[in-house]
């Protein structure tokens, strides 16, 4: 495809300028990219859909192989850098969005268009080389004259080998890190056949989950939020992985679940249509402006059975206490499963973060706990990667709550049983990674010795 020069030096400008923003505010004060990002787009409205697209396509390539693009930096400015203390300059930010967007090897127009601005050759990697993402980086290093060995564990800060769980096939989350996973939807109409029909009219390329009816995938350059179908509220984006806790909860019609840390109500959205519209999903969050995104989206679709509520944490007691059919206790967490979709946390997340967050985690599941009936279910789930985070929490949980024993349930993916407890990972289904356990508590004593 030809560039139009002028114009895309213009984007490119824009581009720098955004990553630049971008890797500061990142870097300097952990900030989530995407909120950055869209901060920056807002104050600068000049830019079209088609700059965006770029832009934004630019500078998650950067953040996604930013573990090799490093390297290419010298050490003593790197430092300065990753602590937020100096930007990079505009010559090292091109240099950097040419090998970003090379290492993606998606736009190479554009790559080419940067490596002939800054007068680079163009990079030569062997081809025969059995990972190709690594390949490209050794040819960069030679066009950037860095001496350097590439590894696939360069996608990811060192700390975090020693927290990968057991049983990960590690060259594939590490393949999966290096690529964007598609985006998933819930359908959340029973024409699902109609929708499908919908959204490929539309131009999207829509491909069904072969075992979750609900679930399509989705790729293509078109703006969801613009179609019809989603202002009627006939599907929600959602992770595959996400879906899967859902489904792991398996409410039934008529009851009534709590979903303790709705957020902006994903999975709220999920219970409340797998109940068939009925019975009632009360939402709460212990961040009460989170629920007005669960609002509107509630509206959209125009469910019945969902209530929002803030939450101060503190433990279910007394009146309040054991009212529940089914509570989903969806815990803050590193979100460390979801790093193919938000390369940032992989550099801003700290390995001592991890007490704390386990700590919350632990307070937010033994809180909401007792809101359960006997009888009912417990759902614990994370969207994090880590053991520690995931059966560490639940074991520590299930040792000092014995009226609670893991259920089994059938993983979503596959129909196999789980034992109670299932680690989704990001190559399971080109998707999120994700932990959720199923827990069933004691029916009462009076009522099970009947
Ligand atoms: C993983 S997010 C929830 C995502 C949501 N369930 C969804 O599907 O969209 C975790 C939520 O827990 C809430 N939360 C509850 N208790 C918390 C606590 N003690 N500290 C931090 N966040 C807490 C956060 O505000 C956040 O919205």
């Amino acid at each position: 495809m030809e560039l139009n020069l002028n114009k895309f030096r213009s984007q490119l400008k824009s581009a720098n300028l955004a990553a630049r923003t971008v890797l500061q505010a990142v870097f300097g004060s952990g900030k989530p990219a995407d909120r950055v990002l869209s901060a920056w787009l807002r104050e600068n409205r000049q830019c079209g859909s088609r700059d965006r697209q770029f832009i934004g396509e630019a500078v998650y390539a950067m953040l996604r192989y930013w573990g090799l693009l490093r390297k290419f930096l010298p050490a003593e400015r790197l430092v300065e850098i990753e602590r937020g203390e100096i930007r990079l300059a505009r010559l090292e930010l091109d240099a950097l969005l040419f090998a970003a967007l090379y290492l993606d090897y998606r736009n190479l127009p554009a790559a080419d268009a940067i490596a002939r601005e800054l007068g680079f050759p163009w990079p030569k990697p062997d081809r025969e080389a059995r990972n190709q993402l690594l390949a490209r980086a050794g040819a960069l290093g030679k066009i950037f004259g860095v001496d350097a060995v590439f590894a696939d564990g360069d996608l990811l800060p060192q700390w975090i080998a020693t927290h990968l769980p057991e049983g990960l096939d590690r060259e594939r989350f590490l393949a999966d890190l290096a690529a964007r996973p598609p985006m998933w939807l819930r359908m959340q109409t029973a024409e699902t056949d109609h929708l499908v029909a919908d959204l490929s009219a539309a131009g999207l390329s829509v491909s069904r989950h072969g075992k979750i009816a609900d679930a399509v995938a989705v790729t293509g350059r078109v703006n969801l939020f613009t179609l019809d179908a989603f202002r009627n509220g006939l599907f929600e984006v959602q992770d595959l992985a996400s879906q899967c806790i859902g489904l792991a909860a398996a409410p039934k019609s008529g009851e009534r679940w709590l979903d303790a840390c709705a957020g902006a109500g994903g999975k709220t959205l999920q219970l409340a249509a797998l109940m068939n519209r009925t019975g009632t999903v009360v939402a709460t969050d212990i961040r009460s402006y989170k629920l007005d995104d669960l609002r509107t989206r509630a509206r959209r679709a125009g469910f019945p059975n969902i209530r929002t509520r803030e939450w101060d944490g503190k433990p279910y007691q007394g009146k309040q206490a054991a009212r529940f059919d089914g509570v989903l206790v969806d815990a803050p967490c590193s979100c460390s499963g979801v790093w193919r979709r938000n390369p940032d946390g992989r550099w801003t997340l700290k390995a001592e973060e991890l007490t704390d967050i386990t700590r919350v985690q632990f307070e937010v599941l033994t809180a909401a706990a007792p809101a359960v009936k006997p009888g009912g279910v417990l759902i614990y789930a994370t969207c994090s990667l880590f053991p520690e985070e995931n059966g560490g929490v639940l074991e520590r949980f299930l040792a000092a709550h014995p009226e609670y024993t893991l259920e089994d349930f059938p993983n979503p993916l596959t129909g196999e049983p789980t034992g109670g407890t299932l680690q989704v990972f990001s190559y399971d289904g080109d998707c999120d990674s994700m932990f959720v356990a199923r827990m069933r508590r004691q029916e009462a004593l009076e009522d099970a010795a009947l």
